[in-house]
C-alpha cells in the first residue's frame, strides 16, 4: 500500500526540495511503466521528518543570532548566564534600530502602532517565533516557555508588554505625545516632560479622565545587598519597567530559567531619583487644578517595606509629597490672594482595623456617612491653617497619632491607611456683585502596605492587623477590576478603604497613583503584584474633573445695599481727597492773609492810634520789604513776631484808653448829674412859684434831658428807661469811636463795621484821638465833655 499520495508528494514539492522532485519523478516514471514498484512504507515520514529538520535548523539559526549579541557589564546582575542576557540584547537590538531607522521596523511600528523602543526587540522575536504570536493574550502575562534558548519565554512576557505598552502610550500620545515621539524614547529624550501630564491633564479635564499611574523604585538597602539579594527591576527610558524573575538556587533544574515581564506607566522613578522630582511629575499639577476648585487624590500603593509612606510624607531632610504640596498650595495661595479670598482647610484621619480615626483630635471610631459632597467621616475635625508650617505641625501631630509598628518587613510599618485631605475655597465676587464659591479637594493617602503573614509576623494582633489591611486592599482591587470591566455595580462599600477613596476611584476627580515596588529578588512576588494592580488601575476611567463652581446670586436688596455700600465709600475716598486739597489751599491762603495783615494791619492802626506820619511813614515801608523778600522761611516769621509785638502793643495802648475814657466818661457824668441835681431844685423852686400862679407841672429827670433828636431814633427801648450813667458805660469803645466820626452822616443805620474803621484814613485824625487830645488839653472843660457825652 502506498502511503503516500500525490498530494502529499505535491506539498512537499512545495517546500522545493530537488531531491524530492527526483524522487517523486522517478516513482512516477516507475509508476507509469507496467511494474510500479513497491514503496517503502516509511518513505513519507522520512520526508516530513527532512521538512521538520530543516524548519528546526532555521529556528536555531535565529536564534543563535540572538546568542551572539554580546552583554553589557552593568546588565550582568539580571542574568546568570551572559549568553542569555536579556536586557543587553534588548539594548543591543534598540541601538541597531537606532542606527537603521529608516528599516522594515519602521514600517512594523507604523502597520501595527506599536511604539518602537521596549517593543522592538520582541517584536523581531515574535516574527521569529510566529506560533507564540498566535498565543492568547491571556497567557501572554505569565508564560514561561521551557525553551533551550529561554528567551522565548521573555519574548511572550514581552509580546504582553507590547500589548500593554501600546495600551499606554496610546492613551498617553492620544492626549498629548505626538505621533513622531516614539523615537524620542530612543536614549536620547530619556527625560520625561512635565509638560506632557499636563497635556494629559487638560485632556482629562476636556472629556474623561483616566488615573494616572507612576512607578518608583526604592534603592536596596546595604542590608538586603549584603545579605546577597539581586535587584530585579530595571527601569528604562523613565517609563518602561523591566521586572526579572530569577530560578530559586534550590531549583536545580530551573537553575538557569529566567522570567520577566514589561510594563509601561505615565513615569517610571528609578531609585535615584529625588522626591522634588517625584513630587513635580505627579501631584504639581493637582494642585493647581485643586486651586481652581477640581479635586485631585494622590495614593501610593504597594508591599510592605516599599517606600510608601518615604514618598508621601518622607522625612525633615528629603519631605515627601503631602510637606511639598502643602508647600506649593500655599505659596500659591500668596500669589493669588490679591483677587479674592482663600481659606484652606485639612483633616488627618486613618483607617485602622476597619475602624475610621480622627488623627488631629483622637477619640472614638468616625462612621462613614454619604451626601451630597460624597462619603464623610461624622465627626472629623477640620482645621483652618494659615500657613505651611502650621499645617506641617498639624501632620507631625498627626503622624504621632498614627499607628506604626515594627514588623519583620519593615522597622516602621504603617498599620493603617492615612489619608490627608485638604480643602481649598476660593470666594470672590463678579461684576454683578456674585459671590462666586470654588472649592477643591486634593487627598494625599498612604496606604498601609500590602503583605504575607509570613512577611510580617505570626503574633495575633499583627496577623489581624495584616489581614484587615489585605482585606481592604482586596476590595481595593476589586473596585479597580469592576471599574476596568465598567461594570454598573461598583464594590466600594466592602470596606471603609474603598468608601473613603469612592470620590478618587470613581467620582469626579483627577487621580495619580504611585506605586512603590522594593528592588530586592526577595520581594518578586509582592512587586509583580503591585505592578500587575498598578497596571490594571492604569484603564480606570473616572468622570470628567470639572470646576466646582457655586454662584451664589445676592437678593436684590442686599445687591442694592452692597452698590449704595460701595458707591459711599467711592465718595468718601473723593471727599476725603477735596477735603485735604481744601486744606491745603487754606493754609496757604492763610500764610497769605498773614504776610498781608503784617504788612497792612500794623500801619492802619498804627495811622489810627498815632497821628505821627513819621511812624507811619516808617511802617509804609514793610509791605515793600515783605514783597521783596517774598516769604523766606526766617524774615517771614521774624516779621510775624513784630506784627504779634505790635499788635500787643496797641491792644494795650487802646485798653488804657479805654480805661482812661471810662474815668473821664464816669466824672463828666457825676458832673451832670450834680448839675441836673441843681437844676432840678432850681425848676422847683420855680414850680412852687407856679403852683402859686395855678399851673402843675411834672418834671422828670428825662425831661430835663436835652433833646437827642439827632441819634435819638435808632436808640433802643432799653435806653430809654435806664438812666443815662449805666448806658453810657455800655457803649462800646467802637460806638464812641463812630458816633465821634465825621463821617458819621453817609452811615445808614449809624453804624460802622471794623473793616470801615481801619479802613478810614489816616490823615483825619479820630474823634477818639481828638477827646484824648482835648481831654489832654482841657480835661475839665464842659463843652468837651458834653460833646462826647451827647455821643
Ligand atoms: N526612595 C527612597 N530613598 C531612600 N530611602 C527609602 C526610599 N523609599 C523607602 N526608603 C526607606 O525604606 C524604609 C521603608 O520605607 P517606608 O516605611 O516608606 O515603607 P512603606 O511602604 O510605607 O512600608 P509600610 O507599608 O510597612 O508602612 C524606610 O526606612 C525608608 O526610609
Amino acid at each position: 500500500m502506498p502511503v503516500s499520495t500525490r498530494s502529499q508528494i505535491n506539498n512537499q514539492d512545495q517546500n522545493g526540495s530537488n531531491t524530492e522532485q527526483r524522487t517523486r519523478n522517478t516513482s512516477d516514471q516507475e509508476g507509469t511503466h507496467a511494474s510500479v514498484p513497491l514503496r517503502n512504507p516509511h518513505q513519507g515520514l522520512k520526508e516530513k521528518l527532512k521538512a521538520l529538520t530543516l524548519l528546526y535548523e532555521q529556528q536555531k539559526k535565529a536564534s543563535s543570532t540572538l546568542r551572539n549579541l554580546s552583554p553589557k557589564p552593568e546588565d550582568k546582575r539580571f542574568s546568570t548566564n551572559p549568553s542569555v542576557d536579556l536586557l543587553s540584547s534588548c539594548r543591543k537590538k534598540e541601538k541597531d534600530f537606532e542606527e537603521t531607522k529608516d528599516s522594515e521596523q519602521d514600517n512594523v511600528i507604523k502597520d501595527s502602532k506599536i511604539p518602537t523602543v521596549p517593543t522592538l526587540p520582541y517584536a523581531m522575536l515574535n516574527s521569529t517565533v510566529t506560533r507564540n504570536l498566535q498565543a492568547p493574550a491571556n497567557d501572554a502575562k505569565e508564560n514561561p516557555v521551557m525553551d533551550p534558548d529561554r528567551v522565548i519565554g521573555f519574548s511572550l512576557c514581552a509580546r504582553k508588554a507590547n500589548v500593554s505598552t501600546t495600551v499606554a502610550r496610546k492613551l498617553s500620545m492620544e492626549s498629548s505625545v505626538p505621533q513622531t515621539e516614539p523615537r524620542g524614547f530612543l536614549g536620547n529624550e530619556n527625560v520625561l516632560e512635565v509638560g506632557k501630564l499636563e497635556a494629559v491633564y487638560q485632556k482629562n479635564e476636556a472629556s474623561e479622565s483616566r488615573i494616572l499611574v507612576f512607578v518608583r523604585l526604592r534603592p536596596m538597602f546595604r542590608k538586603e545587598r549584603e545579605a546577597g539579594l539581586r535587584c530585579c527591576v530595571k527601569i528604562v527610558n523613565r517609563k518602561d519597567v523591566y521586572l526579572t524573575e530569577f530560578a530559586n538556587e534550590n531549583d536545580y533544574l530551573r537553575l538557569k530559567r529566567i522570567r520577566g515581564r514589561h510594563f509601561a506607566f505615565d513615569a517610571s522613578f528609578s531609585d535615584s531619583t529625588s522626591q522634588q522630582e517625584v513630587y513635580s511629575t505627579t501631584t504639581a499639577d493637582l494642585v493647581e487644578a485643586v486651586l481652581q476648585g477640581r479635586n485631585g487624590s494622590v495614593f501610593c500603593y504597594g508591599a510592605t517595606g516599599a517606600g510608601k509612606t518615604y514618598t508621601m510624607l518622607g522625612t525633615t531632610e528629603n519631605p515627601g509629597v503631602m510637606v511639598l504640596a502643602i508647600k506649593d498650595l500655599f505659596t500659591k495661595v500668596r500669589q493669588r490672594s490679591c483677587d479674592g479670598n482663600h481659606t484652606v482647610r485639612l483633616s488627618y484621619l486613618e483607617v485602622y482595623n476597619e475602624t475610621v480615626r480622627d488623627l488631629l483630635s483622637p477619640g472614638r471610631p468616625l462612621v462613614l456617612r454619604e451626601d451630597k459632597q460624597g462619603i464623610i467621616a461624622a465627626g472629623l475635625t477640620q482645621y483652618r491653617a494659615y500657613s505651611t508650617d502650621e499645617v506641617i505641625a498639624l501632620l507631625q501631630k498627626g503622624n504621632q497619632n498614627r499607628t506604626t509598628e515594627p514588623t519583620r518587613a519593615n522597622e516602621t510599618s504603617s498599620r493603617s491607611h492615612a489619608i490627608l485631605q485638604v480643602v481649598v475655597e476660593y470666594r470672590v465676587k463678579d461684576a454683578s456683585m456674585n459671590v462666586v464659591n470654588r472649592v477643591g479637594k486634593l487627598s494625599l493617602i498612604d496606604l498601609a502596605g500590602s503583605e504575607r503573614a509570613l512577611a510580617t509576623d505570626q503574633r495575633t494582633l499583627r496577623s489581624l492587623e495584616g489581614a484587615n489591611i489585605n482585606r481592604s486592599l482586596l476590595a481595593l482591587s476589586s473596585c479597580i477590576n469592576a471599574l476596568v470591566e465598567g461594570k454598573k455595580h461598583i464594590p466600594y462599600r466592602n470596606s471603609k478603604l474603598t468608601q473613603l477613596l469612592k470620590d478618587s476611584l470613581g467620582g469626579v476627580c483627577n487621580t495619580v497613583m504611585i506605586a512603590n515596588i522594593s528592588p530586592g529578588n526577595l520581594s518578586f512576588g509582592e512587586t509583580q503584584n503591585t505592578l500587575h494592580w498598578a497596571d490594571r488601575a492604569k484603564e480606570i476611567r473616572t468622570k470628567a474633573c470639572e470646576a466646582n463652581f457655586q454662584i451664589q446670586h445676592l437678593p436684590e436688596s442686599e445687591t442694592d445695599k452692597a452698590k449704595l455700600l460701595l458707591e459711599l465709600q467711592k465718595e468718601n475716598r473723593e471727599l476725603r481727597i477735596q477735603l485735604a486739597r481744601q486744606q491745603q489751599k487754606l493754609l496757604t491762603l492763610q500764610v497769605q492773609s498773614l504776610a498781608a495783615n503784617a504788612s497792612s494791619t500794623p500801619s492802619s492802626i498804627s495811622s489810627l492810634l498815632t497821628p505821627n506820619s513819621q511812624t507811619n511813614d516808617k511802617r509804609k515801608t514793610r509791605p515793600s520789604t515783605l514783597a521783596g523778600n517774598c516769604f523766606t522761611p526766617e524774615s517771614r516769621k521774624r516779621r510775624e513776631d513784630d506784627t504779634v509785638r505790635e499788635l500787643q502793643r496797641t491792644v494795650k495802648t487802646l485798653e488804657a484808653e479805654i480805661e482812661r475814657m471810662k474815668k473821664e466818661h464816669g466824672s463828666q457824668i457825676k458832673k451832670k448829674d450834680e448839675r441836673i441835681y441843681e437844676l432840678s431844685r432850681k425848676s422847683v423852686k420855680t414850680l412852687g412859684r407856679d403852683s402859686k400862679e395855678g399851673t402843675k407841672r411834672v418834671v422828670t429827670r428825662a425831661s430835663l434831658r436835652p433833646k437827642e433828636s439827632n441819634i435819638g431814633e435808632l436808640k433802643s427801648p432799653s435806653h430809654r428807661f435806664k438812666s443815662p450813667a449805666p448806658t453810657t458805660k455800655k457803649r462800646s469803645f467802637w460806638d464812641i469811636t463812630t458816633v465821634n466820626s465825621p463821617s458819621m452822616a453817609t452811615l445808614t443805620n449809624g453804624r460802622k463795621t471794623r473793616g470801615c474803621v481801619i479802613a478810614e484814613p489816616a490823615v483825619a485824625p479820630s474823634m477818639l484821638l481828638q477827646v484824648r487830645t482835648r481831654g489832654t488839653e482841657d480835661p475839665n472843660s464842659e463843652s468837651a465833655a458834653s460833646v462826647s457825652c451827647q455821643s
